[in-house]
């Protein structure tokens, strides 16, 4: 990016962010092409990410750049500014949904390889796993995080409450995880006194060493070695279903299968095998010869079973209802279609999903679409925990007030892959008994564990120049918002151990006078943060990189209904930028109402934040000040857009992401004509927001008229892009008059 031609680079990516994004960018572009600024591109989407992995397989017109490495060279470079949509982290389900449906457009990239046995299959298999899972967030996130509600979005929340369910002392309603046998009882931590590399061995019984991984380390940098038991795992689920049927609540497990995209599909797969125990008893051998995956989910079993004859099928089914009528009542995720919590791995995802329940009471959908007490399954005690906190808090009293609730930002250890959201390539599940051990290059053994078949071993790394900079920014962010700030940190926890050293050494080069600092293991810092909250007391969380996930949907969702509303920011640490739009995800219950009913209730708050931080940014590192106006003026009308209550509502026939997105230029361009510093902008601004003012009615009309109608967009993963632009620019008089521009 030069200092002439500033550019922001705007990421397509999936399901309901990419259809808002047909809408918005095209706005978004019109006004930033005032500022000579650029607005680019790049396809991220997860069918793009398909086609560019396979060149070999694909013509010369139908290849495809690879953008996600493009754009990951690019977050090393000091001016890059990179706008990040929410994207699909695909399942195996999903991963095979997107194959099918680009080989259905001529596309002939090879099948995924379910049960890999070939070199060939090997092969293609490691192919596809780049692509598996969170395979984008990882790539682009050279830097650590920070999120927060702005200041207009936490007062639009306090005068327009969204629904909180009511919470009782009486409900039952708990969180169940491990006390023996999980990651946290066996990890093991060391820091590396200079840059060398360390081996991941396994040694059999018979003294075979086996070597799993070498992986390169610098000084300072910390790792961990961890392993799950898949006997204590196995026992725990059987304890918890048989818990969970005495009491009479339903059962729910809440696993993250996208970015724990080798450890949680092995997790959920052993509690569909225990949940359906008599029934893998009975069709183990049948389901293996079938290519069954139980760490797929039940859509595995239902899908592969097709292909027998219909009687088998049958029997196979009944002892399917027979498996459901032993066991506790599972939570739906989707009760009319039968859709249950153990259907697919991704369906229900932690970090969304226990706030969702949370907000309604602690309760879930049970088979019958009503909302009952849960006992919610996380298996790894490591985290698991800070929810059975909010959930007692909650339970004593009462649920929370989004009038009059603090709000809690989060300072999170993301940068360079850290800690075990990094840890997917590092991780094994064990295929013999034996020492699993971490081995220097002298040979010395640094950490070791003995491990039984099935067992899960990984290893963790974290970065000392990033633990530096995360310490910096959350000294940064206590200073500038003047609110204390909580490392959330357990000293039992031996990989936190050594972060709370580093933590207390890296505070030491700050200024720390006028600044309250905190060091508290989870569960404490938990009930710290609520008892100020329902003073309406703000608390910065300064967490890990799991805990940064889990309470950026935690508390916004609390506070603010969505995570949708919150600003972003990974500041890189070579110095660009990267501004994420909210933290939620994709949203895919929304594609579904788009497509019946021509509906989109996505909400761009995210987006319309985002690109004021970026517009700021591109101000502040080229001396572009029309690029701060912008920014500015943006801000004003996302303000002037929530007053008025002009975000996306719920409801077919209502105004949507395309009416939300009309007000939005509607106000920009109001806002721009009406700011005095720069008259040049005001004048060129001034006719749009006449034009807009003036058509208002119509162009609100043509928006709501198409509305009602089920719609297509051939494809999912690769809809037609000429069809999603029309669907979701059905206004010709907006259309022409930003085209006037
Ligand atoms: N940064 C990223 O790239 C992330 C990607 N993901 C990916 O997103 C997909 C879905 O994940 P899931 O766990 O279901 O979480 P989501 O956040 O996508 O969805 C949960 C619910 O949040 C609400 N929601 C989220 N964003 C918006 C928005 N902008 N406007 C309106 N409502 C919103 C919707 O509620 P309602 O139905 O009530 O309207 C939605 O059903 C997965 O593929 C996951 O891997 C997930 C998190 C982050
Ligand atoms: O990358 C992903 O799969 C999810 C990311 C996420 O949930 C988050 O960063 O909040
Ligand atoms: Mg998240």
């Amino acid at each position: 990016m030069s200092v002439q031609n500033p550019t922001i680079i705007y990421t397509l990516t999936d399901e309901a962010p990419l259809l808002a994004t047909c809408s918005l960018l095209p706005i978004i572009k019109t006004f930033t092409a005032t500022a000579g600024i650029e607005v680019t591109q790049s396809d991220i989407s997860v069918a793009t990410r398909i086609l560019a992995e396979f060149p070999d397989y694909l013509s010369e017109a139908q290849r495809v750049p690879d953008n996600l490495a493009e754009l990951g060279h690019l977050t090393h470079e000091s001016d890059t500014n990179i706008i990040k949509l929410p994207n699909i982290s695909a399942s195996v389900p999903q991963l095979k949904a997107a194959v099918s449906e680009l080989r259905a457009k001529g596309f002939m990239i090879p099948e995924y390889p379910e049960n890999p046995q070939t070199e060939a299959e090997l092969q293609l298999a490691s192919r596809y796993s780049k692509i598996l899972g969170s395979a984008v967030n990882p790539v682009l996130r050279e830097g650590n995080s920070d999120r927060r509600a702005p200041p207009a979005v936490k007062r639009y929340a306090q005068k327009n409450p969204h629904s909180m369910g009511k919470w009782s002392p009486a409900s039952r309603t708990h969180v169940s995880y491990m006390r023996r046998g999980d990651f946290y009882s066996s990890e093991q931590s060391v820091v590396m006194e200079q840059d060398g590399a360390v081996r991941m061995e396994l040694v059999t019984p018979d003294g075979e060493v086996q070597v799993l991984k070498t992986i390169p380390l610098l000084a300072g940098e910390i790792i961990d070695s961890m392993y799950m038991s898949k006997q204590a795992l196995c026992a725990f689920y059987a304890e918890q279903l048989a818990d969970a049927k005495d009491s009479g609540i339903l059962f729910s497990l809440h696993v993250k299968a996208t970015m724990m995209k080798v450890s949680h599909p092995i997790v959920f797969g052993h509690a569909v095998k225990v949940f359906f125990k008599d029934l893998f008893a009975k069709y183990g051998e049948l389901f293996e010869q079938l290519g069954v995956n139980p760490n797929n989910g039940m859509s595995s079993v239902l899908e592969k079973i097709q292909s027998l004859p219909a009687e088998i099928r049958v029997e196979i089914e009944q002892d399917i209802a027979d498996g459901y009528a032993q066991q506790p009542e599972l939570a739906m995720v989707d009760s009319d279609k039968g859709i249950t919590n153990l259907h697919a791995p991704n369906d229900v995802i932690v970090d969304a999903s226990m706030p969702a329940m949370i907000r309604n009471g602690g309760k879930m959908w049970g088979v019958d679409g009503k909302l009952k007490e849960t006992k919610a399954v996380i298996p790894e005690s490591t985290f698991a925990r800070i929810y059975q906190e909010m959930i007692g808090f909650c339970k004593t009293n009462g649920a929370f007030d989004p009038t009059t609730m603090g709000s809690v930002p989060n300072v999170g250890l993301m940068a360079q892959k850290a800690e075990e959201y990094g840890s997917h390539d590092k991780t094994f599940e064990i295929t013999t008994p034996g020492t699993a051990r971490v081995v220097d290059e002298q040979g010395k053994v640094l950490m070791q564990h003995q491990v039984e078949t099935g067992d899960i071993w990984r290893t963790c790394q974290t970065k000392d120049a990033a633990v530096r900079d995360w310490v910096k920014l959350a000294v940064k962010r206590a200073r500038l918002s003047n609110t204390p700030a909580v490392f959330w940190l357990d000293p039992y926890r031996p990989h936190e151990a050594q972060l709370i050293q580093k933590v207390e050494l890296y505070l030491q080069d700050h200024d720390l006078n006028g600044v309250e600092i905190h060091i508290m293991s989870q569960v404490r810092a938990m009930r710290f943060t609520l008892e100020r909250i329902i003073r309406g007391m703000d608390t910065i969380s300064v967490t890990g990189n799991i805990l940064r996930d889990y309470l950026t949907d935690l508390f916004p969702i609390m506070e603010l209904g969505t995570s949708a509303k919150m600003l972003s920011i990974v500041p890189m640490m070579e110095g660009g930028s990267m501004f994420e739009t909210g933290a939620g995800g994709s949203a895919p219950k929304h594609v579904q109402q788009l497509v019946a009913e021509n509906h989109l209730r996505w909400d761009s708050l995210g987006e319309f934040l985002a690109m004021a931080s970026s517009l700021e940014e591109v101000s502040i590192k080229t001396g572009n000040p029309q690029a701060q106006i912008l920014a500015t003026t943006l801000d004003q009308a996302t303000g002037k857009l929530l007053d008025n209550r002009k975000s996306p509502a719920a409801r077919v026939g209502q105004l949507d992401t395309r009416g939300s997105h009309f007000y939005l230029a509607l106000y920009w361009a109001e806002a721009l004509a009406a700011q005095t510093q720069d008259a040049g902008l005001a004048a060129r601004f001034a006719p749009l927001a006449k034009a807009l003012a003036d058509n208002e009615q119509v162009i609100i009309a043509e928006l709501n008229a198409v509305q009602g109608q089920p719609v297509d967009l051939d494809g999912y993963y690769c809809a037609d892009m000429d069809k999603m632009t029309a669907v979701m620019r059905p206004s010709a008089t907006f259309n022409a008059t930003l085209a006037a521009v």
